[in-house]
């Protein structure tokens, strides 16, 4: 046992009051109306899987100004700035931050980062119910982030059916391997594995390489945080994950976009 805080229940705890108001601004009819209107899906499962497919690696390049672990990673911060670089770089796709009391996230970033490049975009927020899948596509986003630890079987499958009604692809994130059992039930190729604990922030990249024995070949695993360094890149790749999701390590960069084709060893474009 550990006396860390658990962050993961303090974020859900706020989520429910955020979502409460959010629903009081724009009702929920009204947030259908928006995610109708939205651009539509670019199609981020098909960007990862092309690469993988072919055993190049697929970057899921992160912008986030802060975290709970890290504090602030980047100030000046310019979304727009940050996913042109990316995209130069050779990212398969983004993920950006929309959590605000957490990370600093905003949901016009999301907006910003997907109008300035042609990436494929994830939503980086603690999704708990359906509202917040139909506020996702209404800002844009194209797939979703589904943590197991955060829901139950049934909001999870809730969750999933709801982005697919959009046509959004889902990212289910473990870290565990009874949470691994629980998101191989839902119909997505992409399974995120995290690294970092959600309750102790402990990262450890062996959490990858224990629990992809368990993980059928027709699904893609996405290794995230703690990929720091070039060997970190290759250990993954040795094992056949070539799917990442980075933050820190480009957040720190001076330009995000060629510490990318750094790490990944990528000619760029
Ligand atoms: O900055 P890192 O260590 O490269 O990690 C990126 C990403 O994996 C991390 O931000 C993350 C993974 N799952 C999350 C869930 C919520 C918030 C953040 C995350």
């Amino acid at each position: 046992m550990t006396d860390t805080p658990d962050i993961l229940k303090k974020i859900i705890a706020r989520k429910r009051v955020e979502v409460a108001a959010a629903r009081q601004v724009t009702p929920p009819s009204v947030m259908e109306d928006q995610a109708l209107a939205a651009d539509r899906p670019r199609g981020f499962e098909r960007a990862i899987e092309t690469r993988v497919a072919d055993k190049r690696p697929a970057v899921i390049a992160e912008i986030k100004k802060a975290s709970p672990s890290r504090g602030v990673l980047r100030e000046p911060f310019d979304p727009v700035a940050i996913a042109k670089s990316y995209q130069k770089g050779g990212a398969a796709c983004l993920s950006v931050l929309t959590d605000r009391d957490f990370f600093q996230g905003d949901a016009e970033y999301l907006k910003a980062a997907r109008a300035a490049c042609r990436l494929p975009v994830l939503r980086k927020d603690f999704l708990i119910d359906p509202y917040q899948v139909d506020e996702a596509r209404a800002m844009g986003a194209d797939c979703v982030l589904l943590i197991a630890a955060a829901l139950d079987d049934e909001t999870m499958r809730t969750l999933h059916d709801r982005a697919r009604h959009w046509g959004m692809d889902v990212l289910v994130e473990v870290h565990d391997h009874d949470e691994l059992l629980r998101a191989l039930q839902l119909d997505t190729r992409l399974i995120g594995i995290n690294n970092r604990d959600l309750r102790s922030f402990d990262v450890s990249l062996d959490v990858t390489l224990e629990l992809l024995h368990d993980i059928p070949d027709d699904r893609i695993v996405v290794t995230e945080s703690g990929i720091l360094g070039v060997e970190d890149v290759r250990r993954m790749r040795e094992h056949d994950v070539h799917a990442f999701l980075v933050g820190e390590a480009f957040m720190r960069a001076e330009e995000p976009g060629e510490a990318l084709a750094e790490l990944f060893e990528l000619n760029r474009s």
